[in-house]
């Protein structure tokens, strides 16, 4: 049977330690519910001694009905020279209700004498007497020996002295904290396995994350003895932030073999991940391993190709067993693969030796290297391989376009299209008025289509995004114009290149509503101009 490894969570608070991250109260409540499902063995909900924010938290969290989780307050120890009776914070732990606490203590002897000015022996008070205060009105103690690698390094035996006034005073685990994120795995490991060596009270490990190895350093940890593991959800936390759990968890269980969460909730992972980000109000980081969107992103052909074969030979594991998903992207980097599989995806009956992949991607590559970026924008794919392969239907051609800004004195600028199109092969010429040129060619092109094609009404643009492609070349360069439209269920992007940001923008803004059109073919059948030909390629 694999062994356990219990996991103690502290987004709630080291996690708003972050640059950023803010949770009310109500916010913690949410985060709290999903680490219980997910299966988190420990909650650390805030430090009560701190703001009353976390004292509320206190309060409203005895109203939540967990099944698993135990929540944590934090602490430090009693300030130096009082009794811990008397000290204010640890008084404000016993007031909010929680049975478990993680104290702070200082064991590096730098610290003790220049952060806290008091004395070695005293620091070792502070420490017994602060466990034994907590432990004797019941509580489970888990001493956070702040500092632990590097007081370690510098003076080994009074570090291990600290450790050892909080386990004869009855912590239930010593957590051995890389409070400035500076050690290197061998360094973690090599302590840690010392450490263990003198102590019979469980090991736990907190890593920051300034050296980018706080998972890394956290797995060492474990390999070496530690069987309680800190960490935050997406890895906030202060300065650069903790080890991440949503990478420590699926590394322990899937790759060291360890039992974290019931094995039916590592599937859970990338959704809890977006969950945390979303209430965290924090944009999800594309590359964030396991979870992120391009976590299983494929672009290179040579890559794609044998993903096709055998997704392992680029895959380090499924991407469905932490809740993820492949995806294959589309650029001057693919080969035919990259279009096989994206076609396969849109249920295309596509073959390579039928249909001119070769030349489907020799057309992408042509169009990247005029300053199209096809993975931003998979509808203008879409509908360039619908095309090429003679089954994109021609619901509109343009003859013309106008566009008038005007701009009098003290007077509202003003802007209005013209455009004249053929729709089934009857001339359609219409004017609209916009907020400006691209606003005024969307209106002019919708209601012009409008009474052929009734479903237009349905979508809309959500997004627009310029890029200027030379910068160099200033007002003369080419611009690459991104467009996200919607029909408030699915959402589409598209794209236009060109020197004049107005033909820019009717590329992407004609591809936008072809591509809505291409999807609800049967709903076209209603309409009145339903009786297309498809564009030629
Ligand atoms: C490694 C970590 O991440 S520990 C967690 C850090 N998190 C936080 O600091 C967030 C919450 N903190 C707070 O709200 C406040 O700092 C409080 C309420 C805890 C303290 O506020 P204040 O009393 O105004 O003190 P202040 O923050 O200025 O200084 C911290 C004090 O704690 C003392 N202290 C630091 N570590 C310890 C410890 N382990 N045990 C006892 N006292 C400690 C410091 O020596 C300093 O004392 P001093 O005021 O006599 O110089
Ligand atoms: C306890 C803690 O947060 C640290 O030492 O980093």
């Amino acid at each position: 049977m694999a062994e356990r490894v219990y996991l103690y969570d502290t987004t709630l608070r080291d996690g708003t330690q972050g640059e950023g991250i803010s949770l009310s109260v109500e916010d913690k409540l949410k985060i709290v519910r999903k680490l219980d499902e997910l299966g988190i063995d420990y909650i650390e909900g805030g430090w009560p001694g701190s703001n009353p924010k976390d004292m509320a938290f206190f309060e409203a969290v005895k109203n939540v009905n967990l099944s698993h989780a135990k929540i944590t307050a934090f602490g430090s120890t009693r300030r130096p020279g009082i009794a811990a009776a008397d000290d204010a914070n640890l008084k404000k732990i016993l007031e909010s209700g929680a049975q478990t606490v993680a104290i702070f203590g200082k064991t590096w002897d730098f610290h003790v004498t220049e952060a806290l000015q008091t004395t070695l022996d005293e620091n070792l008070f502070m420490i017994s007497e602060s466990v034994q205060f907590l432990k004797g009105n019941g509580l489970e103690v888990i001493f956070d020996a702040e500092h632990f690698f590097d007081g370690f390094k510098r003076n080994p035996d009074y570090a291990l002295k600290t450790l050892q006034a909080a386990a004869a005073a009855g912590a239930d685990c010593v957590t051995l904290c890389d409070t400035n994120g500076g050690s290197l795995p061998h360094e973690i490991e090599a302590i840690v396995r010392e450490v263990a060596s003198h102590l019979l009270v469980p090991i736990g490990i907190h890593c920051h994350n300034d050296g980018e190895l706080a998972v890394a350093n956290t797995l060492a940890a474990v390999r070496a003895g530690a069987r309680h593991v800190q960490g935050t959800i997406n890895g906030y936390g202060e300065r650069c932030g903790n080890a991440n759990l949503i990478s420590v968890i699926p590394n322990l269980q899937l790759k060291l073999g360890y039992d974290c969460i019931p094995e039916e909730h590592l599937n859970t992972l990338t959704s809890i991940s977006n969950y945390v980000h979303e209430v965290a109000n924090q944009v999800p980081p594309s590359h964030q391993p396991f979870v992120g969107k391009s976590a299983f992103a494929h672009k290179g052909g040579i890559h794609v190709s044998a993903v096709l074969k055998h997704p392992e030979t680029y895959e380090h594991i499924p991407p469905e067993s932490v809740g993820n998903r492949r995806r294959v992207l589309v650029s001057e980097l693919s080969g035919q693969s990259n279009v096989l599989y994206k076609a396969k995806e849109w249920n295309y009956d596509f073959d390579k030796h039928r249909n001119r992949s070769r030349e489907i991607i020799n057309t992408i590559k042509e169009k990247e290297h005029q300053g199209y970026q096809y993975e931003a924008a998979e509808a203008s794919l879409e509908l360039l391989v619908k095309q090429a392969v003679g089954e994109l239907k021609d619901y509109f051609t343009l003859d013309h376009f106008k566009v008038f800004v005007e701009k009098t004195g003290s007077e509202t600028l003003t802007t209005e299209a013209v455009i004249k199109l053929l729709v089934n092969g009857q001339v359609v010429h219409t004017a609209a008025e916009g907020n400006g040129p691209v606003n005024a060619l969307d209106h002019a092109l919708r209601k012009a289509l409008e009474e052929f094609f009734p479903i237009i009404k349905n979508m809309y643009l959500s997004d627009y995004k310029v890029r200027v492609l030379d910068e160099a070349d200033a007002t003369a360069s080419k611009v690459r114009v991104l467009i996200e439209s919607s029909d408030g269920k699915e959402k589409w992007s598209t794209i236009g290149v060109s020197t004049n940001i107005i033909e820019a923008s009717w590329y992407a803004l004609i591809d936008s509503v072809r591509y809505y059109f291409m999807k609800h073919e049967d709903a076209l059948k209603d309409c009145p101009a339903y009786q297309l030909h498809t564009v030629k390629s």
